[in-house]
């Protein structure tokens, strides 16, 4: 991705975005006294449940953009109200520009099916189809003939895997299976945004590791835009371009996963991320500090930037000297065993100069 993502327009853009169940949920965002409210408060004042409570963000084009939270923070409500599968109480919505609260029933059809297709943890195969035919189900409801969609299905069902299986039942198929089945399905529609709702939280360890790497090739490959709902960190680690952290229906933070390992914006990110290994998530560029002489940007192992903590200790444990870090060609930086040694530890730069 040589373009900074955030150079392009969104895709999404939520603005002051409230989702309240409950009686007379509308006055809830229009009284500030009720809109301060913790939602334990707000149940007892009201009966409302403050499900998302004035949410702001953007989805960038060609990024996975993950909601995480424990849960009952609201993030199946708060990626539910993109598409109007559950109705905002206020606030706006916008995909490409496009104002997603005024869309008539016909265009919110049009808006799901085409252009953000979601993939359920319960993936709702038809059981009496065939793969191939699971998959084409969305291009068969779009009125695509009977050839064209069986093309179209089969590169897709090549694309997640599948080959060989065309014909089985989803009953024939292991959990992992019939997820790729679900993913494959709103892939053949072609979405500009897929959507996913905890996918993989109901398949064991290693089957959801190959999930989650299936997603990061695709997403590679394609470079299509990723709304991915989870509650686990590890799996928002992985996955995520950026991450937004919700609680009580409200995000408290939205940044990159070295943001939010690196620098959590207060005590409950910091507790939720604390046994993440830094090195992993961390990369060179914040443990860097100028080069000292030019003797130092000629000499030691080169590592890019962006290359993880991880990966840098292993370079300067083997060459007994500093890294060189490298961005085209230039050195823009050394990192030495102190400076890596205190991202492991969890001190900050400014830390380490002390
Ligand atoms: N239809 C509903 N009516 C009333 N309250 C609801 C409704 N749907 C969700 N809620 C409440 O809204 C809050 C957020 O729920 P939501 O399902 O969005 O959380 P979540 O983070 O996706 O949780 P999980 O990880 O368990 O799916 C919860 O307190 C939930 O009980």
């Amino acid at each position: 991705m040589t373009e900074p993502m955030d150079k392009q327009p969104p895709v999404f853009a939520v603005r002051k975005l409230w989702k309240v169940f409950g009686p007379r949920a509308g006055r809830v965002p229009d009284t500030p006294e009720l809109a301060a409210l913790s939602p334990a408060d707000l149940r007892a004042r009201t009966g409302c449940t403050g499900a998302v409570q004035d949410v702001s963000f953007d989805v960038r084009r060609g990024e996975v953009f993950v909601v995480m939270g424990l849960s009952g923070s609201g993030k199946s409500t708060l990626v539910r109200c993109l598409t109007r599968l559950i109705e905002p109480t206020s606030g706006s919505i916008a995909i490409d520009g496009e104002d997603v609260l005024s869309m008539d029933k016909a265009r919110l059809r049009e808006l799901r099916r085409h252009r953000a297709a979601m993939v359920f943890q319960h993936f709702g195969l038809l059981p009496h189809r065939s793969v191939i035919d699971n998959v084409a189900y969305g291009l068969e409801i779009q009125g695509v003939g009977r050839a064209q969609r069986r093309a179209r299905a089969a590169e897709v069902v090549a694309k997640v895997g599948l080959d060989g299986l065309e014909h089985r039942r989803p009953g024939q198929l292991s959990g992992g299976q019939q997820q790729r089945v679900g993913l494959a399905r709103a892939l053949a529609v072609d979405p500009e945004v897929l959507l996913f709702d905890e996918p993989f939280s109901a398949l064991d360890p290693l089957i959801r590791r190959d999930m989650q790497d299936e997603v990061v090739r695709l997403h590679r490959e394609e470079g299509r835009t990723m709304v991915f709902i989870t509650h686990d960190l590890n799996e928002a680690l992985r996955l995520g371009d950026r991450i937004a952290l919700m609680r009580d229906g409200r995000i408290v933070q939205l940044g990159t996963p070295e943001e939010i390992v690196g620098s959590p914006a207060d005590e409950y990110v910091r507790d939720f991320v604390r046994d993440v290994p830094r090195e992993q998530v961390m990369t060179v560029r914040t443990a860097m500090r100028p080069v000292a002489d030019a003797a130092e940007a000629e000499s030691g192992p080169a590592v890019a930037p962006d290359a993880t903590v991880a990966s840098a200790i292993e370079a300067v444990a083997r060459a007994g000297a500093p890294a060189r870090v490298m961005d085209q060609g230039r050195c823009v930086g050394v990192v030495d065993q102190a400076a890596l040694l205190a991202v492991v530890a969890g001190l900050s730069a400014e830390g380490v100069a002390a």
